[in-house]
């Protein structure tokens, strides 16, 4: 199966350093939408690996994620697209989850909900632990100049990260080889 998995904040939406506590706050970011729906008519599996230590932090409900994650849903769909699958790590850093980004959990979980390796899956993610997650489990790692991507850039990357300016960039690429 052609399977990609994909971070939410910052690569998807639009990224906040207040976290995204709503859907009035989620807006996606140019292109986005449109690259799901193109991966996902291509015959791509879609799936979120995302980390959202809001909920434990109090910033927000389960109900409120729930509501973002459908509004994105629904504007792939009116896309023609599909997101197949969205993993968050709802706990707190200092919660000893072995979900949170960088830890691999939630793309362990998505692994187990597909039966596959993910062995050159591509994972696309703006921040450094989004990357070192999925090349700890075999992803090939994208990096994208959204969200906190810029300044991630210039850390060190997991071997043989590939760098895109966006979503759509990475959409591109994968749907031209
Ligand atoms: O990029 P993904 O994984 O989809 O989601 C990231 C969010 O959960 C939030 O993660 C927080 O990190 P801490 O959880 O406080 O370390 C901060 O970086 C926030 O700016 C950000 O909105
Ligand atoms: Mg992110
Ligand atoms: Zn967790």
């Amino acid at each position: 199966m052609k399977l990609i998995i994909l971070d939410r904040d910052g690569v998807i939406n639009e990224d906040s350093d207040a976290f995204v506590k709503s859907v009035a706050e989620w807006h996606p970011l140019p292109g986005s939408i449109e690259a799901i729906a193109r991966l996902s008519k291509a015959g791509w599996t879609v799936a979120v690996a995302t980390n959202q230590s809001g909920l434990a932090r109090g910033y927000f409900t389960a109900q409120t994620l729930e509501a973002m994650h459908q509004r994105l849903r629904e504007l792939v769909a009116a896309q023609g697209g599909h997101v197949d699958l969205i993993r968050h790590c709802p706990h707190g850093p200092d919660d000893g989850c072995d979900c949170r980004k960088p830890l691999s959990g939630l793309f362990r979980q998505i692994a187990e909900h597909y039966a596959v390796t993910l062995d050159g899956v591509p994972t696309v993610g703006d921040s450094l632990r989004d990357l070192q997650a999925g090349a700890a489990v075999g992803c090939q790692p994208y990096l994208v100049r959204t969200g906190k991507g810029r300044a991630t850039e210039g850390k060190s990357l997991p071997a043989g990260t590939r760098v895109f300016d966006d979503l759509a960039a990475v959409a591109s690429y994968l749907l031209e080889t």
